[in-house]
């Protein structure tokens, strides 16, 4: 796993070969070992160089490994070999070198970086931090507050950035290879006690520990719950303050602490279910491996509201070239000017020029007929999408994919009205859509693998984790949040004020509260959605009491809000109160406060204490429940798949692996025990009782999450 050669005569070439990432696995790490033994024993070596096979230095410790027995040569004395040996060693970086393969990078006296290579220490996003003495080696090279900033974001740093940083010593648009090869050549016979990291200080600014504090401080509060941001400070701060093998030390004690813990556990299931959304399937047989995406070069978008701007940004930031819809020239023209601003501003950022060359505006249906793929983005209303879809049908070229970014409305429905329902699928982008990395591309029953492969090719050039789920109201993400939502009214109406909800949701993880969130959307989206449903508005049905609609309890408290003129952040009052119209700053409002009293009065509610954890298990447990059922009626392919879109597109803590990853942490037996006790408590809410595919695997003794889809009824049946 190690390849070992000798070049220029005496230069000893140490490959790493591990395909695709060359990860530090127990073979690596002995094949490094052994070979970096030979080189320092052989007399005819002088100098060595360590690369990776393919353009890829190394990816880090083999994260499949973690699960498994620790066997193999452990890492920190394998890279303290490599720097404590009396032969200078070069780095050879091209591709990535993250993690572990930085921490080996940092071992060596010197590292040559392609221009393209990236670095960093992204341990953090795994539940970890860098234990192979990254925490101690990267401060002492970079210095204290650029080395806080890499280990607790993780984020991947460019071979220029690596180069300013001083992380690397030269960059090169040659073969990195060759130049390290000619460099370890030149620096024999140079000192190499300067190059060795851990005989070095770390460089800190006068106020260690204000800077230390302060950052902590930062990290506390983005972390949201999850221990490595904050483990991750706590072992730089000992390269700040402890000589190099008492900070090697804290490193390892902290890693202990973190290695086995259930967070570790969460967020590397998510990194392996990220990558396993992209490998979809469907009942046909089709799915990614056989069914290629067919080349999109020209896409429009039909709509420059909110979302059809965001997509419109998300599409030129790609590189792609827009052509942009709107009905009348007002409003095209505001659409205009407010795409070129979201470009510009981001464009600024990013120190790069907007590319608003790519950018076309028109009210013209007509100019689409050269248009590979139409994405939809209308407002959300059933007959207005028939319409659009019904022209777009008879202008766009007739192999041209229709698009709509619906985000619960059929998509057969939509595609019926077309002649070319295969070439008919969902595209729904969350808001907002130039930010947010999740789409849910949905899968009608007549859209073909085609349509299906070019639908997720584009997701992932628009740098979006896309997940195919199948066609039902809400699809996957919507539908789970419906009893979430309606979990947390009732909660209201038992007792429950919407800070105590949202507390005991943001201590979980979330990064708003539920009617946080729903004032930031806007209260009157659902109140216009239950008013088409019947639930409330001129179409109820007269015989229902004001707590009951078609047959269930229901929860008219959203709507009277509403009806209070009360919109959300956007009019500056919804269930808090905001500093202005638009203003994003909540406060508790006494009002809601009086008017929850007074509904409960006229409803005959005597209120409860209700305690956090009440919450927790009813918002969340009710979400997991619906989640059961969208992978029983093949809605979701894989838990998996109901995980990245909660963890991706709805703020669920990627610590606690999404809601299907977090039920089996919680124990599948508990969910359902608890479900059972709320569904007797609440005999009204059918969505509390338990979906069959939760009990069937409780009866089967709970498998793990990854046994989960042998136990589905219909598996991928509406794919
Ligand atoms: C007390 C015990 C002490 C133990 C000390 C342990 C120290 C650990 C430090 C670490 O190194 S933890 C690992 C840190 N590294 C990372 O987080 C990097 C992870 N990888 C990536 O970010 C990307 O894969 C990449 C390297 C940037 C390449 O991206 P690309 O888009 O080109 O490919 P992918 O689709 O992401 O990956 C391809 C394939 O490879 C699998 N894979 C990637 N990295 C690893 C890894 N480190 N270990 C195992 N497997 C890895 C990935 O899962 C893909 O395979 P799949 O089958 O499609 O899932």
């Amino acid at each position: 796993m190690a390849r070992y050669e000798q070049v220029q005569g005496t230069v000893a070439l140490i490959t790493l070969t591990n395909p695709p990432v060359n990860a530090l696995s127990a073979a690596v790490r002995l094949g490094i070992t052994e070979t970096v033994t030979r080189a320092l024993r052989d007399p005819e070596v002088k100098s060595m160089v360590i690369c990776g096979e393919n353009g890829v230095f190394c990816g880090g410790a083999d994260i499949r490994e973690f699960a498994k027995p620790m066997s193999g040569p452990p890492l920190v004395p394998m890279i303290a070999a490599i720097e404590e040996g009396e032969k200078p060693v070069v780095a050879a970086i091209e591709g990535a070198a993250f993690g572990g393969g930085l921490e080996l990078a940092l071992g060596c006296h010197y590292r040559i970086a392609h221009s393209k290579a990236r670095v960093g220490l992204p341990e953090v996003t795994l539940g970890l931090l860098p234990a192979a003495g990254g925490t101690q080696r990267l401060p002492r090279l970079i210095g204290l507050a650029p080395a806080l900033d890499l280990i607790t974001t993780g984020r991947h740093v460019t071979a220029q950035e690596a180069l300013k940083l001083g992380i690397v010593d030269q960059v090169t648009d040659q073969s990195a290879l060759d130049l390290a090869i000619q460099f370890a050549q030149q620096v024999v016979g140079q000192p190499l006690l300067p190059r060795k990291l851990s005989t070095r200080q770390t460089p800190c600014p006068p106020d260690v520990d204000g800077l230390l504090e302060e950052t902590m401080a930062q990290v506390k509060q983005r972390a949201r719950g999850a221990m490595a941001p904050i483990a991750c400070v706590q072992a730089v701060r000992a390269a700040a303050t402890l000589p190099y093998q008492a900070g090697m030390q804290k490193e390892q004690e902290l890693m202990a602490t973190l290695f086995h813990s259930s967070q570790a556990r969460a967020m590397q299931y998510c990194f392996f279910a990220q990558r396993a959304v992209g490998r979809w399937s469907l009942s046909s047989g089709a799915h990614s491996g056989n069914s290629k995406p067919r080349p999109v070069s020209k896409v429009a978008v039909i709509g420059l509201g909110t979302m059809g701007r965001g997509i419109t940004v998300a599409l030129v930031k790609a590189g792609m070239s827009v052509l942009a819809v709107e009905t009348n020239k007002k409003q095209l023209e505001i659409g205009k000017q407010m795409v070129s601003a979201m470009l510009k501003h981001d464009a600024q950022k990013r120190n790069a020029t907007p590319r608003l060359d790519l950018l076309h505006f028109t009210i013209d249906l007509l100019e689409l007929k050269n248009t590979d793929l139409i994405i939809e983005a209308v407002f959300e209303d059933m007959a207005l999408k028939k319409q659009v879809f019904k022209e777009l049908s008879s202008v766009c070229k007739a192999d041209a994919f229709l698009c709509t970014n619906t985000s619960g409305l059929d998509v057969d429905e939509l595609a019926a009205v077309t002649k070319r329902p295969e070439l008919v699928v969902g595209m729904h982008f969350f808001a907002p859509a130039h930010v947010m990395k999740l789409l849910e591309v949905v899968h009608g029953s007549r859209s073909s693998p085609e349509a299906v492969a070019t639908a997720m090719h584009l997701g992932k050039r628009l740098g979006k984790v896309s997940v195919l789920v199948g066609n039902c109201a809400g699809f996957v993400g919507n539908r789970m949040l419906k009893p979430y939502l309606e979990q947390a009214n009732f909660l209201l109406e038992e007792g429950a004020t919407p800070e105590l909800v949202d507390g005991a949701l943001e201590e979980f993880g979330f990064p708003m509260g539920v009617f946080k969130m729903s004032d930031l959307s806007g209260l009157d989206v659902g109140w216009r959605i239950r008013k088409e449903a019947g639930l409330t508005g001129p179409n109820v049905d007269p015989r229902d009491p004001p707590r009951r609609r078609q047959g269930r309890r229901y929860s008219p408290l959203p709507d009277l809000v509403c009806e209070q003129g009360r919109l959300g952040q956007k009019n500056g009052r919804g269930w808090y109160l905001y500093d202005k119209p638009g203003g994003r700053v909540a406060t508790p409002d006494p009002s809601i406060h009086k008017f929850l009293e007074e509904y409960r009065i006229k409803h005959g509610i005597s209120p409860r204490q209700i305690d956090r954890q009440e919450v927790v298990e009813r918002c969340l447990f009710a979400l997991i429940n619906e989640g059961f059922r969208s992978l029983d009626d093949g809605i979701a392919a894989g838990p998996e798949d109901i995980d990245m879109i909660y963890v991706f597109g709805y703020g669920w803590p990627r610590h606690r692996g999404g809601p299907m990853f977090y039920a089996g942490m919680v124990g599948l037996p508990r969910v359902l025990t608890r479900l059972e006790h709320y569904r007797q408590a609440h005999p009204e809410v059918p969505h509390l009782e338990p979906s069959p595919l939760l009990r069937r695997l409780v009866a089967s003794g709970s498998p793990p999450i990854n046994k989960w889809r042998d136990f589905l009824q219909r598996p991928h049946s509406q794919l």
